[in-house]
């Protein structure tokens, strides 16, 4: 086996970072959850720590200007005529959910009509309480790190269904945030990298691959390897920029074009102390405004040794604000904090940020999507092997899609598949 990656480092999009204090932040995938076994499984192979993310107190949301602070976890400070619309939405969203096929999302129940409606039309023909509308963009924008009109209704689902609940999705504590590796989760790669040796061949882009009756001959930079089945491990986005002889049959070349990544900006803002949990508040803040952040949450280091923001750009706002200079989107960035959290906010110690769009091996996050009518016309090629190439990757996979988790359980069942293409 033979692992050619693009880039001078591992971990893909789990990125690894430092404060200038020399505290690690994740500039990438960051969060675990209980239910991402592998994952979980492979930390502890691997001799890395967890540890709980913080999650004492209570959230903030700001809606036309106004800063609220939740009364308790599950109302996120929605005001009382949202909360009640918010929750009736996300039970019809949960039953259509549970309809949903996994394995095969084209073939769902009312496929059809789900795949040809965007998530902003079910939210229009659903409720016309203004701050529900507003939630429910923030939640886009927080899961997809897109916009509402910019998937279907049945991509949302799948998603929904794929990590468990859209409780799940969204909490920190029994969610999908609830922890941390010590050190950050690009040391999952890197130890993993390290016990394959000269196995991983970095810096070598692959830029072609070629199928012939006995073999395949893939070509990268500087290098040119010839093996009996390749495992292209890259977002459909990213495949479709590989060259193939013969050429891909049409479903699978226009999936390729089909599954956009999302639109982030991540950045991490640093304090002398986290100087939010005084006041109650466990540093998640949501946007339901239009500019600055979207969300924020804790992301001190365990030892408590400084107070660290994390905050996104996302989705329109993500685009909007990738033109200007990395001090104008600090700028913008503390703006946000100061009015989710006060005055103290305004004098950080530190901040940094990665623009995932601009990563030539990446192109956004937090991964790939699918629009109106893509499910159903281009999904059975997602993951569906041709020839001797098979397909892995978190947007590949059925369960926990789109996470650290998924990319690793799309691994092994592509391993599964080239090992059982071996000995048959
Ligand atoms: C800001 C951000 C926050 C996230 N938060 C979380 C989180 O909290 N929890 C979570 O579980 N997930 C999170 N994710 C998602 C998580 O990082 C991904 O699901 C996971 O890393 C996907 O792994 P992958 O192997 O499928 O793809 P990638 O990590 O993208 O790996 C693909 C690899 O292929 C390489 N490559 C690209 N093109 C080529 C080429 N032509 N030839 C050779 N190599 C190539 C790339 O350099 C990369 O190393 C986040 C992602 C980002 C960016």
């Amino acid at each position: 086996m033979i692992v050619l990656e693009a880039r001078d480092r591992v971990a893909g999009r789990n990125l690894g970072g430092h404060l200038k204090n020399g505290v690690a932040v994740e500039m990438g995938g960051q969060w675990i959850a209980e239910g991402h076994t592998e994952v979980l499984g492979l930390v502890g192979e691997l001799g890395l720590e967890t540890f709980a993310s913080y999650d004492d107190g209570v959230p903030i949301t700001l809606f036309r200007g106004q800063v609220t602070r939740a009364t308790d976890l599950s109302q996120l400070g929605l005001t009382p005529t949202a909360a009640p619309e918010v929750d009736r939405m996300a039970g019809l969203l949960a039953e259509l959910a549970e309809t949903v096929s996994l394995s095969a999302p084209w073939l769902t129940e009312e496929a059809a009509t789900l795949d040809a409606t965007t998530f902003a039309e079910w939210v229009r023909s659903n409720t016309t309480e203004p701050e529900a509308v507003a939630y429910w963009q923030a939640l886009v924008r927080g899961v997809f790190a897109a916009e509402p009109a910019e998937l279907s209704l049945l991509h949302f689902l799948f998603y929904v269904k794929s990590n468990t609940s859209l409780e799940v999705l969204i909490s920190t504590t029994g969610g999908a945030q609830e922890q941390r590796v010590v050190g950050g989760t690009h040391q999952i790669s890197e130890r993993l990298a390290e016990g394959l040796g000269d196995v991983v061949r970095l810096g070598r882009r692959v830029t072609r691959i070629v199928q012939t009756d006995t073999g395949v001959h893939v070509h990268a930079d500087g290098a040119e390897v010839t093996a009996r089945r390749v495992i292209v491990t890259v977002p459909p986005a990213l495949a479709g920029r590989i060259d193939y002889e013969p050429a891909l049959p049409a479903q699978r070349d226009a999936l390729t074009q089909q599954m956009p990544m999302g639109s982030v900006i991540k950045t991490q803002i640093a304090y002398p102390k986290p100087f939010w949990r005084e006041a109650g508040l466990n540093g998640l803040a949501s946007n339901f405004d239009d500019g600055g952040l979207s969300v924020t949450l804790d992301n001190s280091p365990h030892d408590g040794s400084c107070g660290v923001i994390v905050g996104f750009f996302e989705g329109a706002e993500a685009r909007a604000v990738a033109d200007l200079t990395p001090e104008q989107r600090k700028d913008l960035a503390i703006e946000s904090l100061v009015t989710f959290f006060g005055p103290e906010a305004a004098d950080p110690i530190d901040y940094v940020e990665q623009d995932w769009m601009a990563e030539e091996f990446t192109r956004g996050c937090y991964g790939g999507r699918l629009g109106a009518g893509a499910w159903t016309s281009f999904g059975p090629a997602l993951a569906a092997p041709v020839g001797r190439i098979h397909w892995a990757g978190a947007e590949s996979a059925e369960v926990w899609n789109g996470y650290m988790e998924g990319a690793v359980r799309s691994g092994q069942r592509a391993a599964a598949e080239v090992l059982g293409g071996l000995s048959s």
